[in-house]
């Protein structure tokens, strides 16, 4: 019953399919306002894919930025807001504007379907629909969806040490600035330098070093426990965390644990002044995103922080206080 109250359907619509619950199937959002349609695309699709519906655009807009479905079949003419609004609306939310969108519309006129193009979506089916046509076309364009994210998946990631790389930090970093600026959440963001690293490199020889790189970032990504924790090779020996929902004292917590763990992998580093073992130095800050700020100050004052815990000595967490 949770689902359904979570999803903003009214009670007259349980009796409607909701969810396959199959965590490995594609999501598809149906967002139409007449029932039989809505049954009868739920029908098509539900072995196949897990269907979510919507009665209208608002429904569907909740929907999307709640599920974040692969594929959003969108009707134009509904009550309240129209299915060109829901597009617009989809279009300029950071963490719905991937998604693909196909119109389903009684509106047939080429000029009807330009307009939907134009607004982004990536096809247009005229109603009354084939079914084996609506079946080929979602499967297609979720084939498409798919070798896309295979291929932006491996563009995101650093070669040299399989975490996230900088251009994934800079895509992921502005979805969770919005979604937790929208749920009124706290944000922690660690930048982590590694001490002494040219003199590392330079005692120890390149190839050490690298393998020093890959040990440390896949040392502290086995440290974030949460799924949308983020760490990301931000430049040659610096680390990002974007830790979403994680108030300062957590993440502080964190970061200082993680901090005392790199040393104590005792990875042998002689001519470091501070320590025999390779160590880190972290500068974080926490904040609940507002509308008027944004991540590019923000993650100055996060670096700010780093500075200070070099300035101060290095293997050490520098965190910006809340009354700062
Ligand atoms: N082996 C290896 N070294 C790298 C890589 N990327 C950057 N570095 C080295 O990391 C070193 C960073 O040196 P600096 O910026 O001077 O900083 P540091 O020696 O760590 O000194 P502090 O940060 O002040 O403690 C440089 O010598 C880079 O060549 C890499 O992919 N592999």
């Amino acid at each position: 019953m949770d689902e359904y109250l979570n999803t903003g359907l009214s009670i007259k619509d349980v009796n409607e399919p909701q969810f396959v619950i199959k965590e490995d199937l594609d999501k598809i959002l149906i967002i139409d306002d007449a029932r039989d349609n809505r049954a009868l695309l739920s029908e098509l699709l539900m072995p196949e894919y897990k269907v979510l519906l919507a009665k209208d655009g608002v429904q569907g807009l909740n929907l999307a930025c709640k599920h974040s479905p692969d594929l959003i079949l969108l009707d134009v003419i509904m009550p309240g807001i129209n299915g060109y609004q829901v597009i617009k609306s989809l279009k300029s939310d950071e963490s719905t504007m991937d998604i693909p969108v196909i119109f389903i519309s009684s509106k047939i006129s080429t000029e009807d379907e330009k307009i939907g193009l134009d607004l982004g979506a990536v096809d247009y089916i005229t109603k009354p629909f084939h079914p084996p046509i609506v079946q080929a076309r979602v499967r297609n364009h979720l084939l498409g969806q798919r070798h896309k994210n295979l291929l932006e998946q491996l563009a995101l990631v650093d070669s040299l040490t399989e975490v996230y790389n900088r251009r994934f930090y800079e895509l992921d970093i502005r979805k969770v600035w919005s979604a937790c600026n929208r749920n009124d959440t706290e944000l922690s963001i660690a930048m982590i330098d590694i001490d002494f690293f040219k003199s590392y490199n330079d005692d120890y020889g390149h190839l050490s070093g690298d393998n020093a790189l890959r040990l440390v970032a896949s040392h502290i990504k086995k440290q974030l426990k949460r799924p949308h924790d983020v760490i990301a090779r931000y430049g040659g020996e610096e680390f990002a965390i974007i830790l979403p929902n994680t108030n300062a004292e957590s993440a502080r917590n964190l970061l200082s644990n993680i901090c005392r763990s790199v040393e104590n992998l005792q990875v042998e580093h002689d001519s470091s002044s501070i320590s025999h073992y390779l160590t880190i130095s972290v500068g974080g800050a926490s904040t609940i995103p507002s509308r008027d700020a944004d991540h590019e100050s923000f993650l100055k004052v996060v670096d700010e922080h780093l500075y200070q815990a070099k300035a101060q000595g290095r293997n050490k967490v520098c965190w910006k206080e809340s009354r700062e």
